[in-house]
């Protein structure tokens, strides 16, 4: 077999600040500056109380101990929050930061889990000060690709001006009527490759996917799931990581190029895990032919794109995957997560410790924005 020679992917970054519309260089981007414009006061974060509430996965991969380090030199105490222990006595916080996705997901079906999450809904709706990163409804909507495409798909209005997009897409619920399943993926727009996901976004689950080559395989899908074009992109997945008012652009491995239209050729099955991190690489993600390299998305657009999704979702941590389309090169939009891994990001402490203060130097002067009250507990006063 032709021996691939395997591309030394070259880990490119850069931020955009939000008031620069150009890239910040380097060396303003190693030090993030609070809102105010210069770097975080110490004393306005004295004696701060942040409460963080992460899964024991995703505080090693944060290196939750490192950051605690990092703020106890700002002033700033950093207290893990310990959900199977009443809140209130581990209390109080000034902000909490949080990802529950493994709490909400099992509280579908666990009571165990149920009781954790209404305990957290308990305390943020006793504690209406207490500022949350970020809102709960705003996360659990994004656990759902259902809700989470239908908010992609909108971005084709509110941001044409910008060329920006997301593929044509299909919820899946059952496979009891395949022909109105194939006959939807015509009136919809659809077009083979199709990529199959998970309805729940969030778990090991949630990153086993397939690539569908033609409508005899749509017997292999596995509903509740959603259905979304390929788009041939080149390999090169730009992920774009936002803490607050600041954004990253951090380049990936992809999935590679596939012949346009429906083939005889048999289902994929993959983890998306092995597909677009920094170290990926496989038969998937190595070209089968040259291709001139692709520009990488423009930062205005990708500023423009990061506003809309700000309002749109209410939130200040997330990641979205936007892949440039080899034949129209318009920004497509793939993915939205919640409070991702920022692997790439050199200064995400000193960007989310400054971020934390902007929110708190605001609640200070102006009071708390939203009030934590029982029916919007899980939008409570948001981290924006
Ligand atoms: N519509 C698409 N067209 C082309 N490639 C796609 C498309 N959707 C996903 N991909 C490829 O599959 C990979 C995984 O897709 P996606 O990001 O939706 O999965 P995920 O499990 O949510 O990933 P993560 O949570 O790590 O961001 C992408 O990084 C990209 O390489
Ligand atoms: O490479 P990234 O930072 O995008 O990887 C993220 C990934 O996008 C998902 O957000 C993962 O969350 P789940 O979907 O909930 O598994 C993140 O895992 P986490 O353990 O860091 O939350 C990845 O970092
Ligand atoms: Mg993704």
């Amino acid at each position: 077999m032709r021996r691939r020679r395997r591309r030394r992917r070259r880990v490119r970054w850069r931020e955009v600040d939000e008031a620069q519309t150009d890239t910040a260089p380097l060396s303003d981007c190693l030090w993030c500056h609070s809102a105010a414009g210069g770097p975080y006061t110490h004393s306005l974060m004295s004696g701060r109380r942040v409460g963080f509430c992460l899964s024991e996965k995703k505080r090693r991969r944060m290196n939750l101990d490192a950051f605690r380090e990092f703020c106890a030199g700002h002033g700033v105490e950093v207290v893990e929050i310990d959900l199977t222990q009443p809140l209130a006595p581990q209390g109080p916080f000034d902000i909490i930061v949080h990802k529950l996705s493994d709490v909400i997901v099992e509280a579908e079906c666990s009571s165990k889990s149920q009781q954790l999450l209404t305990n957290f809904q308990t305390y943020v709706s006793a504690h209406p000060t207490t500022v949350l990163l970020d809102p709960l409804l705003a996360m659990t909507r994004l656990l759902d690709r259902f809700a989470s495409y239908q908010i992609m798909t909108k971005l084709r209005n509110s941001l044409r001006d910008w060329r920006i997009c997301s593929p044509p897409h299909l919820e899946i619920h059952s496979l009891s009527d395949l022909s109105s399943i194939q006959q939807a993926v015509t009136t919809q727009g659809l077009s083979f490759p199709l990529i199959c996901k998970t309805r729940v976004a969030h778990g090991s689950l949630s990153h086993e996917m397939s690539l569908i080559f033609s409508t005899g395989s749509l017997a292999d899908l596995h509903p509740p799931c959603v259905l979304q074009s390929f788009i041939n992109h080149g390999a090169v997945l730009h992920k774009v990581f936002v803490v607050g008012d600041r954004h990253f652009c951090v380049e990936r491995p992809s999935l590679k190029n596939f012949p346009s239209g429906p083939c005889d050729r048999e289902t994929i099955f993959f983890n998306s895990h092995q597909v677009s991190k920094p170290e990926s690489s496989s038969d998937l993600t190595e070209l089968d032919e040259q291709m001139p390299c692709l520009p990488p998305p423009s930062s205005e657009a990708v500023a423009a794109l990061v506003r809309e999704l700000r309002a749109q979702l209410g939130m200040a941590l997330f990641g979205v995957d936007v892949i440039i389309n080899i034949h129209t090169h318009t920004l497509t939009v793939i993915d939205i997560n919640i409070f991702p891994g920022y692997e790439g990001v050199p200064q995400f402490f000193s960007c989310l410790l400054s971020h934390i203060q902007s929110v708190l130097d605001k609640q200070t002067y102006t009071g708390p924005q939203v009030t934590n009250s029982p029916e919007s507990t899980s939008s409570a006063t948001t981290g924006l």
